[in-house]
């Protein structure tokens, strides 16, 4: 049991009614969790407002209550503690609540729109293969050393963090690489960790459901920068537009990684192939096996931080060139009749650009491109024209077809896509609302030496229909398309 005056320590507390010397059981901000001696943080929320249960939470067995607003009625023998921020109180409480880990261990949080998954995946293998334990906080999956949980967020709420790093600390994890997301930023789920350096990659169109303009998405992401420690690093992209911008006001220490600008950490792409890229770091050559300029920079960003973590440089490249692409991230199967099928999770625009320009650069002959590609429910629908009109002008064909749609229309969510296709290019797509027979289309449209890119979903294994999540996995769809062409 833990004492509600100590994990209130450092929280920005208004007023008090009750007392603070109590035992408590665990830190909880769904009321349908609450158990007995539980703190309940009501959060107000985007659909709701977490302050109308506290009541339920209290009647499930609560016996503090973290607010912003004090209720009118207050229940005998319960402590209420009024904050400015709740979101940031949780924070805080729970970092304390599991005594702090962050300052224990570094922790790196990587941040920007594309490339989080594959820079903090990477470091992961990287810092493993050089003989650590390693934790890994991200999309795809968590990492207490080598064991695997499920991941629900690409960063998940305070609590959930701080009890990771805490399992990390007991497993002896020495370093954790952790994503840091907008809503993880905003929503401020990542307040009051002590990170060790932090990791910017690149800023473009995403989230602006969310977020009311660019300027505040970007923002949003400087201020992980703007809280970075002294004794951090604070390591940025300086090809990248925001680059600057993002360490203008941070305390770390500012390092710059680059393809094209003058950095502290620049690496050259000599050559390109299907099955990975020759580049030069620092005077030395190293053959990787990730392709797509895209990937040069992530894997430059991850032998700056190796460096800034202390690794040696010669050891880091010996294993760069050893490490192998993240599931669902340019991931791909050849048919036995020469079909090549990339599954990659270019969910923006820029990345699906990205990764058809990789396709189209790597290309060696006239075969055709296909893309199958769809656009997420309830997500930023203005990303949906640009991507359209990406994937018919860097395809040969484009088959347009459902990615999660959530609680939208899958029809309308295409619609909306179709509006971006130029009339020169609109003989080139095609809408087949099932993405298992859109699969199936692009199979039966491909012949030897054709590449299809499957677009959107990578690793995941499911597509959201109305709050159902039924197994689906473009991998597997493709391979049993290319078993049953190989029957007939
Ligand atoms: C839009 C968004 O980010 N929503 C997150 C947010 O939920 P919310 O604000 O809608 O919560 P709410 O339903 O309004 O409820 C408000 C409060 O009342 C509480 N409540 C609610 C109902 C009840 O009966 N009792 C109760 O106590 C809730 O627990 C909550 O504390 O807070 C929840 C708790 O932390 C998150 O799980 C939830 O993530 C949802 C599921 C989500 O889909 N988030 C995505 C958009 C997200 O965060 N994505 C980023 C990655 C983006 C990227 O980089 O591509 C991520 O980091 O994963
Ligand atoms: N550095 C990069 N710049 C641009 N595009 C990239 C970069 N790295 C990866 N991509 C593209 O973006 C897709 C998503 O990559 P990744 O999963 O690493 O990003 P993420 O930032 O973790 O995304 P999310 O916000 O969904 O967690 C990849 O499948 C690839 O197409
Ligand atoms: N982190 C992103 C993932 C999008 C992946 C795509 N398959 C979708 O469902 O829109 C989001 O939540 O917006
Ligand atoms: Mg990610």
């Amino acid at each position: 049991m833990k004492n509600l005056k100590d994990i209130l320590y450092k929280v920005s507390i208004i007023q008090v009614f009750g007392i603070t010397d109590v035992e408590i059981n665990q830190l909880v901000f769904d009321s349908r969790k609450v158990e007995d001696n539980d703190v309940f943080v009501a959060q107000k929320g985007v659909s709701v407002d977490g302050h109308l249960y506290i009541d339920k939470a209290i009647s499930l067995g609560a016996s503090v209550v973290i607010c912003e607003d004090f209720p009118i009625d207050k229940k005998e023998g319960v402590t209420y503690v009024q904050v400015a921020d709740a979101n940031v109180a949780l924070a805080i409480m729970a970092s304390n609540f599991y005594e702090n880990p962050s300052t224990k261990f570094p922790v790196i949080g990587v941040t920007g729109t594309n490339g989080k998954t594959t820079i903090a995946s990477l470091l992961y293998q990287l810092f493993s293969k050089a003989g650590y334990k390693v934790g890994l906080l991200s999309t795809v999956k968590i990492l207490v050393d080598e064991v695997e949980y499920k991941a629900t967020h690409t960063t998940p709420d305070s609590v959930t963090i701080n009890k990771y790093l805490d399992m990390m600390l007991e497993a002896g994890v020495e370093y954790c690489f952790m994503e840091v997301s907008s809503h993880g930023i905003h929503q401020k789920r990542t307040e009051g960790l002590t990170f060790a350096g932090g990791v910017f990659t690149n800023l473009s169109h995403d989230h602006l459901d969310y977020h009311d303009t660019f300027s505040e998405y970007r923002d949003v992401k400087k201020s992980f920068f703007d809280s970075l420690p002294k004794s951090a690093f604070a390591l940025t992209n300086i090809d990248d537009k925001n680059g600057s911008f993002m360490l203008q006001n941070t305390k770390a220490k500012k390092v710059t990684y680059a393809l094209k600008t003058l950095a502290d950490y620049k690496s050259k792409i000599l050559e390109k192939q299907i099955s990975g890229t020759l580049i030069n770091v620092d005077g030395t050559e190293v053959w990787t096996k990730l392709i797509g300029v895209f990937n040069i920079y992530n894997l430059t960003a991850i032998i700056a931080a190796a460096d800034l973590l202390g690794l040696d440089a010669l050891e880091t490249l010996t294993i760069v060139s050893q490490l192998e692409s993240v599931s669902g991230r340019f991931q791909y199967v050849i048919s036995e009749d020469g079909i090549t099928a990339i599954i990659d999770y270019a969910h923006t625009p820029d990345a699906l650009k990205n990764v058809l320009e990789t396709i189209n650069d790597i290309r060696t002959g006239n075969e055709k491109v296909i893309t199958v590609v769809g656009c997420g429910g309830d997500r930023d629908i203005a990303k949906r024209p640009k991507m359209a009109h990406i994937a018919s002008q860097l395809s040969n064909q484009a088959i347009f077809t459902s990615d999660n749609p959530r609680t939208e229309n899958p029809q309308t969510i295409l619609d909306e896509m179709e509006v971006g296709v130029s009339a020169e290019n609109y003989r080139k797509t095609l809408t087949v609302l099932d993405r298992r027979q859109a699969i199936k289309s692009a199979c039966k449209l491909s012949e030897a030496g054709d590449i299809i890119l499957i677009a959107g979903k990578g690793h995941e294994d499911y597509q959201e229909v109305n709050g159902v999540r039924s197994h689906f996995d473009d991998l597997e769809e493709v391979t049993n398309c290319f078993n049953q062409l190989k029957k007939k």
